[in-house]
């Protein structure tokens, strides 16, 4: 009989109960007891959601309060010094990692956070000790989760982090100079522990992600997998039988590791993304081991073509026999939204083109039995799945001859500003009278209860558009306020009229469709409602003009105008499937276009466009992929920028500091001025600014925004010195690392007062 198997579940809960349950343990509004339980309830709703489908692989320690390779610093015992000194519970411990604390006297910020992969998902690193000694917890939370789901009658395959990728997506603490694989022979022996207790607790299968394997990897962490799964694999009847997981690409290139690996029962690979690689993984696969299929799309959300999916698991049941196949998620279903039941307001026919978490894993269950007993055994599912791929296919709502025509007209030249930046410049400072270090924010402010509470009643009509109209101008009114008192230099309306910066837009487009719950944890407590691409993007009408032209004209000082680039809009929505992604960033760029030069008409002399999303989408291999790739990205970026004259000042904005690999193409978006994310790592990282010559202004992240915590004006200043080392006085600019809408409005004006007046502090240094 071919298995179905699911490799992660989302956590949130069908209403974002876990964010909500969080939150409030947070504020001490529920106890930890009670958060406790309700992680406790979550996981099991979730268990028999899968159990009821009739999955048979289900997993278990999938589920985290906060991510789950944080997890597994608890897990391992890499806590850093600064915060187990404290001997706080072990509960608040992980959340002080996470997001810091400061509270009572103590005042620790959080570890660093970045990106999984290529999503939009964020996981804390391991960080790593020159001397660090692993230790495992006492009560390991794979066996405690195990054991809690056997308890309501459910068996499940636990999956942990391998070591080669908890050491290779991990780094050095500050200060600390250990390259992270290095520390591989101290970790191995608390797998080998951990296997056997958890094959004591009575588990029979396990699965281990080695979610690296996608990569292009260092020599030192490719060979790290020989002795490792040698060693695992040796253990034999004393641990469960492994998976070995990796998703998000293929491992053709890597494939000569497999030979080591042939202890292993099962290997699982990504085979929506690369469906390519099955015959090399097929030949590479010891004579008993068992291949586990992702052909059901962990990343998306459109509905499994089921005849596709079939054939592909069916080419591999030709080679290696129904007992050695598994139908599975491609990856962990942590990245599409819990179930499409919610969604009362969804279009009929678009709603019968999708599925979410739930509905996918019904999927798993009915290709596995259309290989196992025939399709006769699956007959409605299977017709009724090819009617609706079939009506998508041929569905009016995809195609718009308009856009199409006026891609078809797009020249060159569209993609270049009129001159070169120091005549640009030359023309901005004649409107913009900017002091050496300006200062300003990346665009959004606290997003207050009440601010979603107006919106909420807007959507649902218990307020007027008039009214929230109001609400929002007086909300501008106050930001505006607020930032003349602060003394910043280039001012921001705010953002209170927008859910999200990609939501927002996606809801002002043709060609989108969107959502009421369909959540999906972005980092932490903190979720994203991805709007869906479904046809050809245009723009009916300006998105933005109306508030930045409020804004601006109850100031004298300069605003800037805030939008979401081409390739942020795309990756963060739900792309489609039927269309090559570069069509679609290039329909964004359009429209976005259209709304760059109505801003400007409109007297918005800075236009910020944010392009966040613009280094995840960088194909996870280096080589021609990505070649191709910057090409597109760095093109719709300039295609949405290029239409204002040298006066206006393009902005934009990157969270994330690991830009070194990907310099040539920031550089290439000839943006007048950059800011990026930085406070958390390394000044050095801006070292590449002076090798490569970058002739324009950057402003490195002084603060980080993630936690609540308040930097202290010489964090600052300390930051900007070391900034100093790196960039001119001349092109430097002061910000935060990102907006601050997940902000409270006490620490963000402490905050923001201590970085203007560290500004104050070297405008007079080197005035003088
Ligand atoms: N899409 C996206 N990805 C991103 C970022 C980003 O800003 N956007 N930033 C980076 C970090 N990731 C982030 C992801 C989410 C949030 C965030 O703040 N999310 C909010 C939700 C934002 C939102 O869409 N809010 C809506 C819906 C609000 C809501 O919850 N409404 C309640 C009702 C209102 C109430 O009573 O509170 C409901 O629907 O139940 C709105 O403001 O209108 C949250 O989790 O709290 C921040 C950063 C990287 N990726
Ligand atoms: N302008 C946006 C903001 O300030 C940029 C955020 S990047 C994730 O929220
Ligand atoms: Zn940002």
């Amino acid at each position: 009989m071919v298995q179905s198997s699911i490799l992660g579940f989302p956590r949130m809960g069908r209403l974002r109960d876990l964010k909500k349950a969080t939150e409030a343990y947070w504020s001490d509004k529920i106890s930890r007891d009670e958060l406790l339980a309700e992680g406790k309830r979550l996981r099991l709703e979730h268990w028999k959601i899968q159990k009821d489908a009739g999955v048979d692989v289900i997993p278990s320690n999938d589920f985290a309060f906060y991510d789950q390779v944080l997890d597994h610093h608890q897990l391992f015992g890499t806590i850093p010094e600064r915060y187990s000194k404290y001997n706080l519970n072990p509960l608040d411990e992980y959340f002080a990692m996470g997001r810091g604390l400061q509270k009572e006297g103590i005042d620790v910020p959080s570890l660093e956070m970045v990106k999984w992969f290529d999503s939009n998902y964020h996981y804390v690193k391991p960080t790593l000790q020159d001397n660090q000694e692993f230790k495992l917890a006492a009560e390991p939370k794979p066996i405690v989760e195990f054991l809690e789901a056997k308890a309501a009658g459910i068996t499940t395959r636990p999956v942990i982090l391998g070591p080669v990728s908890f050491l290779t997506l991990g780094k050095a603490d500050r200060g600390q100079s250990v390259d992270p694989i290095t520390l591989i022979e101290k970790l191995l022996p608390l797998y080998v522990e951990l296997l056997s207790k958890l094959k004591d607790a009575g588990v029979e299968d396990v699965q281990i992600d080695e979610p690296v394997l996608v990569f292009d990897l260092a020599e030192k962490s490719k060979a790290a997998f020989k002795p490792v799964y040698e060693k695992l694999g040796a253990l034999g009847a004393q641990a469960p039988r492994i998976t070995f997981a990796t998703y998000f690409g293929d491992i053709v290139h890597n494939i000569d590791v497999l030979a080591n690996l042939q202890s292993l029962h099962s290997i699982h690979v990504d085979l929506v993304r690369n469906p390519e690689q099955l015959d090399t993984v097929v030949a590479a696969l010891g004579p008993k081991q068992i291949l586990s299929a992702g052909v059901v799309d962990g990343r998306n959300i459109w509905k499994t073509n089921f005849k596709a999916a079939i054939e592909k698991v069916e080419n591999a049941i030709q080679k290696l026999g129904k007992d050695r196949v598994i139908v599975a998620t491609s990856s962990s279903l942590l990245h599409v939204p819990h179930t499409l039941a919610s969604e009362k307001a969804l279009d009929a026919e678009v709603r019968d083109w999708f599925s979410f978490a739930v509905e996918k894993a019904a999927e798993v269950v009915v290709i596995a039995k259309a290989v196992t007993e025939g399709p006769a055994a699956v007959r409605e599912q299977l017709e009724a799945n090819a009617k609706s791929v079939q009506a998508r296919a041929s569905s009016a709502r995809t195609n718009d001859p308009a856009v199409k025509a006026r891609q078809a007209a797009v020249t060159p030249e569209m993609h270049n500003r009129k001159s070169a930046f120091p005549e640009r410049y030359a023309e901005q400072t004649k409107t913009l009278k900017l002091p050496l270090f300006p200062t300003t924010t990346i665009g959004s402010f606290p997003q207050t209860k009440d601010i979603r509470i107006q919106r909420n009643k807007f959507t649902k009509g218990e307020i007027t558009p008039e009214e929230y109209e109001k609400f929002i101008e007086k909300e501008i009114q106050e930001v505006v306020k607020i930032q003349e008192e602060l003394d910043l230099d280039v001012f921001v309306h705010g953002e209170p009229e927008r859910n999200d910066m990609v939501q927002y837009f996606g809801e002002r487009l043709t060609g989108y469709v969107f959502t009421t719950h369909a959540w999906v944890q972005s980092y932490g407590s903190r979720c994203v409602r991805p709007p869906i691409i479904v046809g050809d993007i245009s723009r009916p009408a300006p998105m933005t003009v109306k508030e930045s032209k409020y804004a601006a004209s109850i100031s004298p000082k300069p605003m800037k105008g805030m939008l979401t680039g081409p390739i942020t809009c795309l990756r963060w929505s739900f792309p489609r499937d039927d269309v090559h992604q570069s069509v679609q960033a290039q329909q964004l760029a359009l429209a976005l276009r259209d709304e760059v030069v109505d801003l400007e008409a409109a007297g918005i002399a800075v236009i910020q466009v944010d392009e966040p999303a613009l280094r995840e989408g960088l194909p996870l291999r280096t080589g021609e992929a990505r070649v191709a790739y910057l090409k597109w990205a760095v093109d719709s970026f300039k295609l949405s920028t290029a239409g204002v004259t040298d006066g206006t000042q393009i902005h934009s904005h990157f969270c994330y500091s690991e830009f070194q690999d990907f310099f040539h193409a920031i550089s290439a978006l000839d943006a007048d001025v950059l800011s990026i994310e930085n406070s958390k790592s390394d000044a050095k990282l801006l070292k590449v600014f002076i090798d490569e010559a970058y002739p324009r202004h950057i402003g490195p992240g002084v603060y980080d925004i993630h936690s609540p915590r308040v930097p202290t004006e010489q964090e600052i200043k300390d930051r900007i010195e070391e900034m100093l080392a790196y960039l001119t006085p001349a092109q430097t600019w002061l910000n935060p690392d990102c907006g601050l809408k997940t902000r409270g409005w006490p620490e963000t004006k402490a905050a923001l007062t201590a970085m203007v007046n560290a500004a104050k502090y070297f405008r007079q240094k080197y005035s003088q």
